[in-house]
């Protein structure tokens, strides 16, 4: 199968990037050949290529003579793969330094052991340049790029601002092999907010399993204070997906193997090697995260146990050496081979060797044997992104249903059913687990194979490609894909309001709109360059300006009742039109003719505001509102149980507040409000209304469309041809007044409306500012015409 992409100009290719090529380039008698090198992500990455073609940039794994390189692009380019050639010092510094020294550790739950320093991450940021440099040369319009792992986790951002500058239409995946660590770890790292935010310039990001998925989600909650759901993070305005995509094996690769002759043969030599005995594989990187030193201290565990295996079990571990550079890598070598020395000292014989240690690396036919003669396979790692091995293992096991020993820290453990998940660190219960898998009866063997083979056969590594590159192209015509609103510059902003012939409604938000947003709404009393510049806006001819807000009348009447400025309270509950409204009719009021204050009884046969006294009206019956008796008890309790978390008890509206929270714990509080008001509220004449970091209550009469029905209806009646209407909100209220008001034709037509949020975001309205500094800058401009 050959996935095509399509585009307007022509059919897309997949460049898929990683930090290093799948080959191996050696130089034997003046010629240069390349061979398959080993790792899970080049085993994975092979078994895709099957199905899709594509071009693999990466890291050719070392320098080159000036006068070899045309030698060897040429021969890289016939196997389909571009080099980055990177500097000695600068792929030092990358990969040993910054990714396998730090990036990897932290990652992998060591984050004492690692060492920030300037130099590796100067040079990390230097080699995803050099990355960019090369993908940017060769990436076309329609084209998919799929980056792998923590070694490019700034080349997203940097691609994407390429592709941008050159006006290509391409998408961006970013597939991480390894764990993504709890947010309590991951913090750790000094350049936290430059290695989430280079990668959340992908389109897809992809994950093994969800745990990963669900610490990256939450340390992009917790670390930037972005907004996420469970399937992605709302970022500068476009929707980045975030899913699980548990890679697999080319199955078939070992099935052909066993029908070798050098696996057939192999075999028979491992047959009268082990004869009587029961076998025991292990198969790592000599990486620390692969438990090797816990996997020989569970082996020596079993024989101490069960003295029994001694001298009828062994253990065959291949240890393929890795990051030999790298100091923490050279240690664990001293130490594996230590222990190695000290259990076959104890335990062996000169006929038993109890550990088979072969510290190299080993072909395909070695490997197929190896795996295809043991009686279990162990896997221990500490963590372990997926662990590639395991499902190796079962593809091997057709004749011998072999036991899978699985360290529940591996990605794979969430995956393998049928295999005995271990913890590594619990020697003895791990001796356990291998006593009962040497003793396991064959029925319980075959079912648990069976369970085994019928994933591994259909999780394949071309499954986990095919899903990540089909959820990649789907990205662009996804309905959840960027929302892109124009910045309202100022000039914008004058052009349409000196367009206008008729009166020109202003509507603004406060909270945030017009001041920052702080976390105690005690602070945001409004400065006195911003009355001023209300002030002088209010007075233009032919302008009248509102603010919406969720403060209460009093609150916002002791900051704005000095100037003839439009009021809404309570996000709707209570409103007060500008004095200079009525001026325009020949009669103080004369078609907006709201009841007097009624009866509570007859209000709702009216449906109309009530005079609420001071110029004020309101759209609730009563000013005594029952619920709250039982919303405020509710509200306490959740406050006393999130730190940082407050009510604000106004006229009408309740709100608990979790902005001084912790972000994720007070969102978890404010859903569990959310489930506990749905069970109330079928009952009371109320609803909720979830705003940023808030949660208001307030009377079901009173939503953000009233808004419009009321306040733009009156001035609707008293301005048949309304040209123009500005309305800014950044808050979530604002959200529902947008997408109302382009449902509602006399509104969605007025010739010069203009809707902005604040920050770049998914939004109804049709511009985006910055921050409170962009919306005095136009209302300053406003006034001044
Ligand atoms: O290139 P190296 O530094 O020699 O490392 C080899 C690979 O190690 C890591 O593999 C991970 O990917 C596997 C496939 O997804 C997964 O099963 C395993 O759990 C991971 O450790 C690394 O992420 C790769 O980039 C390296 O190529
Ligand atoms: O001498 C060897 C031994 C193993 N492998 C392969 O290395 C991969 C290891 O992948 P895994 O996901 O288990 O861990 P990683 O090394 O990628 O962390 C598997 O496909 C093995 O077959 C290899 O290439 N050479």
């Amino acid at each position: 199968m050959v996935i095509e992409f399509e585009s307007k100009s022509k059919q897309g290719r997949l460049i898929v990037v990683s930090n290093r090529l799948p080959v191996t380039i050696s130089q034997n008698d003046q010629t240069w050949n390349v061979t398959l090198s080993s790792g899970g992500l080049v085993t994975a990455l092979s078994g895709l290529k099957k199905e899709i073609p594509f071009t693999w940039v990466g890291w050719p794994g070392k320098t080159f003579d000036d006068n070899d390189i045309i030698k060897i692009n040429e021969l890289l380019l016939k196997n389909s793969c571009v080099p980055v050639y990177l500097d000695a010092k600068t792929a030092d510094l990358f990969y040993n330094g910054f990714s396998n020294s730090i990036l990897w550790p932290l990652f992998h739950y060591h984050a004492g052991d690692i060492v920030f320093d300037q130099k590796s991450w100067d040079a990390y940021k230097s080699a995803n340049e050099s990355f960019a440099k090369v993908v940017l040369e060769i990436a076309n319009d329609g084209d998919l790029i799929w980056v792998h792992d923590y070694h490019l986790m700034l080349l997203c951002n940097m691609l994407q601002k390429g592709l941008a500058r050159r006006k290509k239409n391409v998408k961006i995946g970013w597939f991480l092999h390894t764990p993504f660590p709890s947010s309590e770890i991951y913090r750790a790292l000094p350049v936290r907010h430059e290695i989430l935010e280079g990668v959340l310039s992908a389109d897809l990001l992809g994950f093994h399993t969800y745990d990963y998925a669900r610490h990256f989600l939450s340390s992009c909650t917790r670390i930037l204070g972005l907004q996420t759901t469970t399937d992605g993070v709302e970022y500068e305005g476009r929707k980045v997906k975030v899913m699980t995509f548990p890679i697999g094996i080319d199955p078939k690769v070992f099935l052909e193997a066993q029908k070798s002759t050098q696996v057939i043969s192999r075999l028979k030599e491992l047959e009268t090697e082990f004869k009587d005995k029961k076998v025991i594989v292990g198969v790592d990187r000599l990486d620390y995260i692969k438990g090797v030193p816990q996997k020989f201290m569970a082996f020596e565990s079993l024989l101490k146990k069960y003295p029994e295996y001694i001298g009828k079990v062994v253990l065959v571990q291949v240890a393929v050496p890795s990051r030999g550079d790298v100091e923490h890598y050279q240690e664990l070598i001293v130490s594996v081979n230590e222990l190695v020395g000290l259990i076959n000292g104890k335990y062996g014989t000169i006929e038993y060797t109890p550990i088979h240690f072969l510290h190299k690396s080993v072909d395909i036919y070695e490997l197929t044997s190896l795996y295809t003669r043991s009686d279990a396979c162990l896997i221990t790692s500490t963590r372990d992104g997926m662990n590639l091995v395991s499902y190796e293992y079962v593809a091997c096991q057709k004749d011998r249903h072999g036991v899978l020993l699985l360290s529940e820290f591996t990605g794979a453990a969430q995956s393998l059913n049928g295999s005995l998940i271990i913890n590594p660190w619990n020697y003895e219960e791990v001796a356990k687990s291998l006593h009962e898998a040497l003793s396991m009866d064959e029925s319980r063997k075959l079912n648990n194979y069976n369970t085994l083979s019928r994933y591994v056969n259909k999780y394949t590594a071309a499954h986990w490609g095919v899903s990540f590159v089909s959820e990649l192209q789907k990205t662009t015509s996804g309905a959840d894909l960027v929302l892109r609103v124009p910045f309202l510059t100022p000039s914008v902003a004058v052009e349409k309001f000196n367009q206008a012939k008729s009166i020109r409604p202003i509507l603004i938000y406060y909270d945030g709109t017009l001041c920052p947003t702080y976390d105690s709404p005690s602070f945001a009393n409004p400065t006195k360059e911003t009355l001023r510049k209300l002030s002088n806006l209010t007075k233009v001819e032919n302008t009248i300006v509102y603010i919406i807000s969720g403060r209460t009348r009093a609150q916002l009447e002791s900051w704005f009742g000095s100037l003839d400025i439009g009021l809404i309270a309570e996000h709707g509950s209570f409103y007060r039109h500008p004095k200079k409204l009525y001026s325009f009719s020949e009669q103080e009021n004369s078609k907006i003719s709201p009841s007097e204050d009624l009866p509570d009884s007859q209000i709702n046969l009216l449906g109309i505001p009530i005079k609420s006294g001071n110029g004020w009206f309101r759209l609730i019956n009563s000013l005594k509102q029952s619920w709250h008796d039982t919303i405020i008890p509710l509200f306490e309790h959740y406050t006393e149980r999130t730190p940082g978390s407050y009510v604000e008890k106004k006229e009408i509206n309740i709100t608990w507040n979790y902005r001084m929270a912790d972000d994720e714990f007070g969102l978890f509080q404010s859903n569990e409000i959310q489930i506990n008001l749905e069970k109330i509220l079928a009952h009371l004449p109320i609803s909720v209304f979830i705003g940023d970091r808030y949660l208001e209550v307030k009377p079901s009469s009173v939503t953000t469309s009233s808004i419009l029905k009321y306040i733009l209806g009156d001035i609707l009646s008293e301005h048949p041809d309304l040209d123009f209407l500005l309305i800014g909100c950044g808050d979530k209220a604002g959200e529902l007044i947008f997408s109302n008001i382009l449902k509602i034709p006399k509104y969605a037509q007025i010739e010069h409306l203009l809707t902005f949020t604040v920050g770049r975001k998914l939004t109804n309205a049709s511009y985006y500012v910055n921050n409170h500094r962009d919306v005095l800058e136009i209302i300053e401009s406003l006034a001044l015409q």
